[in-house]
């Protein structure tokens, strides 16, 4: 038997798993690392987050990237050579994190790759007839398995599009295994570059098991901030935005788009909401002058009303509590404007459930890589057609 697969099979049969989940954003702040410990599978999974780290990519890198993330021109040969890049550069990444964790690569049973996204389509975004959705991670798999020596599982979210689904979110299918509660409706609320939830139902009926993306949680104002404000790559701690007010014209015309009306669930990304987008709300509402601090203002107040409309036209009359994740959750007028709008609902981070709220998207792909290879597929029911019942992960062999 091919020695690679001999040791594919010794991994599935162990009793406990070391798999290092990856998670590289729509943010492009760094690669988050998280080496998981994993016993069991299904309902009955147990993760322990044994080390975490962000990796934060230098400005060069992210000024690469940036040249083909989310546009519809892209040099080829540079989406060409950047999948190798990424690949080979996130391997080095995982090797500098392990050697300072003093962790041995051999001790590590298989890495689970996310990639970065460069283009998401679903057909609600490009909307050609007879195309499908699609959508397009890079940092190929193979460059992380040659160069670390550890079996690599990677590009999820085709095996996803492919059974039904538009790609994402994927993260439902980690949250329902990790953080469904019996008698407690919970949301899984992650505000990344762009914002998503999973609604848990506390009767644990998987047929009432949702999630969506909702539009922008970082994103708008990241883009705005680095156009706006050199040297800057996000409003640290609300700064620029407390210094502003809100305007209500600006809002209506940001929230003035078929994307909040389409049916949930939904995807979305940088591609429609970028600084274009902006530009054309402002122009809308006549107000290109209003100054940085009141825009800022009024983009962290448009994350905030996208997340909590979406929640509360898909979840009427429910009772539910929120449990927060991602960088989103550092930005404190943002959860302000959004406490603001959910009065009477306890919002809580997902450190309380164990997992610390910045790790979770690495664990995410942990723990769909656990699913793959030890897990049966989980099955949401036969409507949740956009909730394939699927493995996801392409294997890559070390050698
Ligand atoms: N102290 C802070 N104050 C304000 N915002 C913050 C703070 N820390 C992080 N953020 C925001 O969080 C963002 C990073 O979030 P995160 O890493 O969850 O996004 P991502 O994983 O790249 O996105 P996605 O989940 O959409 O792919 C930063 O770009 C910034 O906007
Ligand atoms: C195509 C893509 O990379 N989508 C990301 C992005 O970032 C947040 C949101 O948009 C989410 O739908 C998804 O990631 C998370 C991990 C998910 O699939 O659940």
């Amino acid at each position: 038997m091919n020695k690679n697969f001999e040791r594919l099979y010794q991994i599935i049969n162990k009793e406990t798993r070391n798999i290092i989940g990856l998670m590289s954003g729509t943010s492009l702040d760094g690669l988050d690392i998280a080496l998981c410990q994993f016993t069991g599978h299904g309902t009955a999974t147990e993760v322990k987050v044994q080390k975490f780290a962000t990796m934060p990519y230098p400005p060069a890198f992210k000024e690469e990237v940036k040249q083909v993330f989310s546009r519809r021109q892209a040099d080829l040969e540079k989406v060409c050579i950047l999948n190798a890049y990424i690949g080979t550069y996130h391997a080095d990444l995982i090797l500098a994190c392990l050697q300072e964790w003093g962790v041995n690569p051999e001790e590590v049973d298989v890495i689970a790759s996310h990639g970065q996204t460069i283009y998401h389509a679903p057909a609600s975004l490009h909307q050609q007839r007879n195309s499908p959705n699609a959508t397009l991670q890079i940092g190929d798999g193979d460059h992380i398995a040659v160069k670390t020596g550890i079996i690599t599982l990677s590009d999820f979210r085709q095996k996803h599009i492919a059974a039904g689904g538009e790609g994402a979110p994927l993260a439902v299918y980690g949250d329902y295994l990790l953080f469904s509660e019996k008698g407690q409706n919970r949301i899984m609320l992650n505000i990344g570059g762009i914002a998503n939830f999973t609604y848990l139902p506390g009767s644990l009926d998987t047929t009432k098991i949702f999630s969506t993306d909702v539009g922008p949680g970082n994103t708008l104002m990241d883009a705005y901030v680095q156009s706006r404000f050199e040297g800057k790559f996000y409003d640290a701690n609300s700064e620029i935005a407390l210094g502003g007010t809100f305007n209500p014209e600006l809002l209506a015309a940001l929230l003035d788009h078929p994307f909040f009306s389409y049916d949930f669930p939904k995807t979305t990304g940088p591609e429609l909401f970028n600084l274009q987008y902006l530009m054309q709300a402002q122009e809308k509402a006549g107000l290109t002058h209003l100054s940085p601090e009141d825009t800022m203002a009024t983009l962290n107040c448009f994350s905030a009303v996208g997340i909590c409309e979406a929640l509360k036209s898909s979840l009427q009359g429910e009772i539910f509590e929120i449990f927060v994740s991602g960088g989103g959750m550092h930005n404190p007028l943002l959860i302000r404007n959004i406490r603001e709008l959910l009065p009477g609902i306890k919002i809580r981070d997902t450190a309380e459930l164990g997992i610390a709220p910045d790790a979770k998207e690495a664990v995410l792909f942990a723990t769909l890589a656990n699913e793959t290879l030890v897990g049966n597929r989980i099955d949401f029911g036969p409507h949740q057609v956009r909730l394939p019942s699927v493995h996801m992960g392409k294997i890559s062999l070390p050698e």
